[in-house]
């Protein structure tokens, strides 16, 4: 078997607050390998945005492991772990997270330049990915001016900007109405599989897991089959 795109080793994540602690992830173990789309479907409240973001590695976990593509990131420093995080990792919001300020193109184009990219070659994937998306005509519109499914489309879009291996997607079309949602998802599907990336998407969807090729859950703090 090849070494997973995305690997959770016993991984901890517990909140501090006056109320005392709460244990989010006890231990929980995960892999994800390059081709697979797995669903994170469990109760409001379980942890799975929690999971999402340490995998992501926008949290740091509080014991245990989050390796991609065999990189441990607990080794690396904060400029490199977010060096890592930009290379290998696309993540879409349930609210897309657009920068308000900026059109659709800028928005894509944005985290190609802060890894380094030739200006000219992000523009060129920007409109590459727009395009991908249907989006040609709503490159130089900001969010504001485009509908739900077209601000869902450019997140992913950027998700993608950086030609991530892993995908993760917290509710990435539950704030749509379901015709919407329906094609976004379908889109974002056919966007993963045909670049083969590895992906862990959130849902409290069933017909959406049924459409991915496995489900898990949290379970008391671990991730266990569905
Ligand atoms: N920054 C934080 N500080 C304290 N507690 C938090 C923090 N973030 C999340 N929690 C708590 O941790 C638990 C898990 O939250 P999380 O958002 O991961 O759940 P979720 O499964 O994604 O929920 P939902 O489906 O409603 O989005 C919840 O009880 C939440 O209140």
């Amino acid at each position: 078997m090849p070494e997973p795109s995305l690997a959770l080793r016993g991984v901890e994540r517990r909140y501090r607050s006056e109320a005392g602690e709460l244990p989010v992830l006890r231990g929980a173990d995960l892999d994800l390998h390059a081709g697979e789309i797995v669903a994170l479907v469990a109760p409001s409240g379980t942890g799975k945005s929690t999971l999402l973001h340490v995998a992501g590695l926008l949290e740091k976990p509080d014991g245990g492991r989050v390796l991609v593509e065999g990189r441990d990131s607990g080794n690396l420093n904060d400029d490199a772990r977010t060096a890592l995080r930009r290379e290998t990792i696309g993540f879409v919001y349930q609210f897309h997270h657009l920068l308000p300020e900026f059109t659709a193109e800028e928005n894509v184009l944005l985290p190609q330049l802060a890894a380094s990219r030739p200006r000219r070659d992000a523009e060129t994937r920007a409109r590459e990915l727009l395009g991908a998306f249907g989006l040609d005509h709503r490159r130089d519109h900001r969010p504001s001016r485009l509908s739900g499914g077209e601000q869902q489309r450019v997140a992913i879009a950027r998700a993608l900007a950086n030609a991530p291996k892993v995908l993760l997607a917290d509710e990435p079309t539950g704030n749509l109405d379901t015709g919407t949602a329906d094609r976004v998802f379908t889109e974002l599907l056919a966007a993963v599989r045909g670049r083969g990336l590895a992906a862990l998407i959130a849902t409290h969807n069933p017909e959406l897991a049924a459409r991915m090729d496995r489900t898990v859950t949290l379970r008391d703090g671990l991730i266990v089959p569905a």
